[in-house]
C-alpha cells in the first residue's frame, strides 16, 4: 500500500500487460516491468512506475499481476516466490492452470485469468477463477481490478481453455470477419474509411441487440432475412462457404492448443520442481 492507494505490481508489461497497466493506473499505484525497460516509456508517461527487478516490484505489490508468456510463467514464480508470499497473484497467461501454479508458490493465493486486447479501450471480457483461500477483502479487490478492464465473470476453472479460445482469441476472429466484410465493401467500390466504419458499428450494434434481447443468435439472423430480399443471397454464400463450420473448427483448434500448451508446461514445470 502506497498513500492510500493499492498497489498493483505488472510483471511482463507487453501487450495484455501494458493494456491492464493502462487501466488501472487512474484508480491503483501501479509498477510494471519488463527486462526492455525502455519500451515502457509510453505506460511511464502514463503514471506508470516502471521497473526491471521482479523482485523489488513484487515486494512493493498489494497484488501481483503475471502476464508474461505461458512459458515464462514458472520461472517468474519462482524468482518471485518470497516476495509474493501471503499475496494474491493474477496470472492472465493461457493455458497454465491454478494448481500448477501453487506448486511453485504455495504460500500464495492464485487468480487464473483471461482476459482480451479490448481492455485496451476498457471493454474486455474478462474470465476468471481463483483458489478457494482468498478472503472477502481480497475478492472484492479482485471484482474491482477486472471491473476497470471492462466486464468479467467469474467461471468453474475446466471451462478456461475454450474460453481462452473464445474471448481471449476472439477478437482476432471477429477482426478477420470485419476485415473481409470490408473487402467485400471495397470489391464493389465503397470508400475505405467508409466501409471500416460500417462494418466496426455494425458489429457493435449486432453484438448489443444479440446482449440486450436475450434472442438466440439464430432467431436475430432470422429476423434480418427478407424473403426475395437482399440479405439471403449474402447467407447464402456464406453457408456455401461453410462459414459456421470454419468457424466451429476455429474454437476446437485453439482450444486443443492450450490443452496441448497446458501439458507441455507441466512437464516441464514438473521436471523443474523435482530438481
Ligand atoms: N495478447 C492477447 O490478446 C492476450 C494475451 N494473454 C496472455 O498474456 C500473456 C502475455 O501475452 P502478450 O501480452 O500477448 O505477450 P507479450 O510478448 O506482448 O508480453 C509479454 C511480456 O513479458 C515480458 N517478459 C518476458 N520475460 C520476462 C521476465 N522474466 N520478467 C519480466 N517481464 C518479462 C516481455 O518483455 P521483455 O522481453 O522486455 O522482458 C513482454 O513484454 C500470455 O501469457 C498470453 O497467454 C491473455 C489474454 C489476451
Ligand atoms: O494467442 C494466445 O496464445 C493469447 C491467449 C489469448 C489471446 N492471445
Amino acid at each position: 500500500m502506497s498513500g492510500n492507494k493499492t498497489t498493483v505490481t505488472i510483471i511482463g508489461a507487453g501487450i495484455i500487460g501494458g493494456a491492464i497497466a493502462e487501466a488501472l493506473t487512474p484508480h491503483f499505484n501501479v509498477i510494471a516491468t519488463r527486462r526492455k525497460v525502455h519500451k515502457l516509456n509510453g505506460l511511464e508517461e502514463k503514471g506508470v512506475k516502471v521497473s526491471q527487478d521482479n523482485r523489488d516490484a513484487a515486494r512493493k505489490g498489494d497484488v501481483i499481476i503475471l502476464s508474461v508468456k505461458p512459458s515464462q510463467v514458472i520461472s517468474v514464480l519462482k524468482e518471485i516466490k518470497e516476495e509474493a508470499k501471503g499475496k494474491v497473484i493474477i496470472s492472465f497467461a493461457a493455458a497454465i492452470p491454478t494448481e500448477l501454479m501453487k506448486k511453485v508458490v504455495s504460500g500464495s493465493k492464485i487468480v487464473r485469468a483471461m482476459t482480451n486486447t479490448a481492455v485496451k479501450v476498457r471493454k474486455g471480457y474478462t474470465l476468471y477463477t481463483h483458489s478457494d483461500d482468498l478472503n472477502d477483502e481480497e475478492l472484492s479487490l479482485l471484482c474491482t481490478i477486472f471491473s476497470k478492464l471492462g466486464e468479467k465473470q467469474r467461471v468453474d476453472e475446466a471451462h478456461m481453455d475454450v474460453l481462452t479460445a473464445m474471448s481471449g482469441s476472439g477478437p482476432a476472429y471477429i477482426f478477420t470477419v470485419v476485415e473481409a466484410m470490408i473487402y467485400g465493401a471495397l470489391r464493389e467500390g465503397l470508400p475505405r474509411a467508409l466501409a471500416l466504419q460500417a462494418a466496426a458499428h455494425t458489429a457493435i450494434g449486432a453484438s448489443c441487440l444479440l446482449l440486450e434481447s436475450g434472442k438466440h443468435p439464430a432467431e436475430l439472423r432470422d429476423m434480418v432475412l427478407t424473403p426475395g430480399g437482399v440479405t439471403i443471397d449474402g447467407i447464402y454464400e456464406l453457408e456455401e462457404s461453410r462459414i459456421r463450420t470454419a468457424f466451429m473448427k476455429a474454437i476446437s483448434a485453439a482450444s486443443s492448443r492450450a490443452r496441448v500448451l497446458s501439458e507441455e508446461v507441466r512437464r516441464k514445470a514438473e521436471g523443474e520442481i523435482e530438481e
